[in-house]
């Protein structure tokens, strides 16, 4: 192995740290998540992906057709990945996989507990009135949801060493009683703070008790919200992403690679003016490595989903060297960009912590100026929240 957790420094905790020297664009490690789920919202507009591993469960020239409303021919239809014969539903609720492997992995994890054994919606079912009230708490641009909690416990009751998947659920990065409640309120924004009793009677009714008593009182609730909004990744998948990366290595003529280009991008113009941001069959899932990694602005790695599923590849974005510390980015590129002050407002506002990365460290005896664009992100920031 490449790579070791251990302990990093007394203001970050636990990092994950290169055992040998890695060359940029070198993948440091695979893993697939302990849960992950797709976005509600995103389901719900009909985003189409395996109810497991996110896998999109349409062809590229679907995709298309869907994302632009109009009827498109792709050419290459080979370059499509998606293989229809595979799929595979769950008998008694009608869930959809990408495979039977999926669906079997799901129901021996999770899906036994969770599996509503009804293929009509049934909208008095504890599951669906949880689903229906987050889905009112928290719009698009998705972040978590909360069947990422629910999937969470039911993996514990599932477990055959019951002990061994709360210590696994426990070693999450987690905090003191007062955080949680905090960055439970941020995860539904504050305006739904008091919404938080609401979701905690539904999820009490959802799930069985026995076993998981701890994860079940307010408190335990608020730490679940807390450790999904502290360690949670996002995740996308997409059948016409996955087709336009294949054409690009198709042995074709100049001439082709030209009107091939111009023909994609066309495609993202008319996707951009139907659905706007939302291309993605997009979810969040939790990763035993990846969630040991501290943050950093001026980070070495990144993590990919080049399987075009749940699967998450770490990747170096330049060398690293060996004893170094492994370091993402919490913050999306635009807001990495923006001056330290906005920086460390995001990580603290978001995440409850002061950076300490070598950026920050290295930029502190600075004045803190922020510039005209930080001031106007930040008022449209307030203003939205
Ligand atoms: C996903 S966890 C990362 C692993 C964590 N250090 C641990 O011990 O399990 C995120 C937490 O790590 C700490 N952290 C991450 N990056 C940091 C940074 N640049 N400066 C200070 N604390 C950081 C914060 O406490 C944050 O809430």
């Amino acid at each position: 192995m490449s790579y070791e957790v251990r302990y990093s420094d007394s203001a970050k905790g636990r990092g994950l740290f290169s055992k040998t020297k890695l060359l940029c664009d070198t993948t440091i490690l695979e893993e697939d998540p302990l849960v992950s789920c797709q976005f509600q919202w995103n389901a719900a507009y009909q985003y189409l992906a395996c109810d497991h591993c996110l896998r999109p469960l349409e062809t590229a020239q679907e995709n298309a057709t869907r994302l632009t409303g109009k009827m498109v021919e792709l050419p290459h239809p080979e370059c499509c990945c998606t293989d229809k014969s595979r799929f595979s539903s769950c008998p008694s609720c009608g869930l959809q996989y990408c495979s039977t492997e999926c669906r079997e992995e799901a129901y021996n994890q999770y899906h036994r507990i969770l599996c509503t054994q009804t293929t009509d919606k049934n909208s008095s079912h504890p599951l669906e009135q949880l689903n229906e009230a987050w889905k009112q708490l928290h719009y698009p641009p998705e972040t978590s949801t909360i069947f990422l909690v629910v999937r969470l416990l039911a993996r514990i009751l599932q477990a055959p060493n019951r002990e061994a998947a709360i210590a696994q659920t426990l070693q999450f990065c987690h905090h003191t009683v007062n955080e949680d409640a905090d960055l439970a309120h941020k995860l539904l924004g504050e305006k739904f703070a008091g919404q938080l009793s609401l979701l905690h009677n539904l999820l009490v009714a959802a799930v069985p008790h026995e076993g998981i008593e701890q994860f079940l009182t307010f408190e335990g609730f608020q730490s679940l919200l807390a450790l999904i909004g502290t360690n949670g990744q996002g995740l996308g998948t997409s059948a016409i992403s996955q087709w336009v990366k294949n054409t690009g290595t198709l042995p074709i003529s100049q001439e082709e690679r030209e009107n091939l280009d111009s023909f994609v991008d066309n495609l993202y113009i008319q996707m951009d003016s139907n659905v706007g941001e939302f291309l993605n069959n997009e979810g969040v899932a939790l990763y035993a490595l990846q969630s040991a990694c501290n943050h950093s602005c001026s980070p070495n790695a990144e993590p990919r989903f080049e399987h075009n599923n749940h699967r998450l590849s770490l990747v170096a974005t330049r060398d690293i060297e060996e004893g170094e510390e492994i370091f993402i980015s919490y913050l999306d590129e635009c807001i990495l960009g923006r001056s330290r002050h906005s920086r460390r407002k995001e990580l603290v506002s978001n995440y409850l912590f002061e950076c300490h990365c070598s950026k920050c460290e290295a930029e502190a005896d600075e004045p803190d100026v922020t510039s005209e664009e930080d001031d106007d992100a930040e008022e449209s920031m307030e203003d939205s929240s």
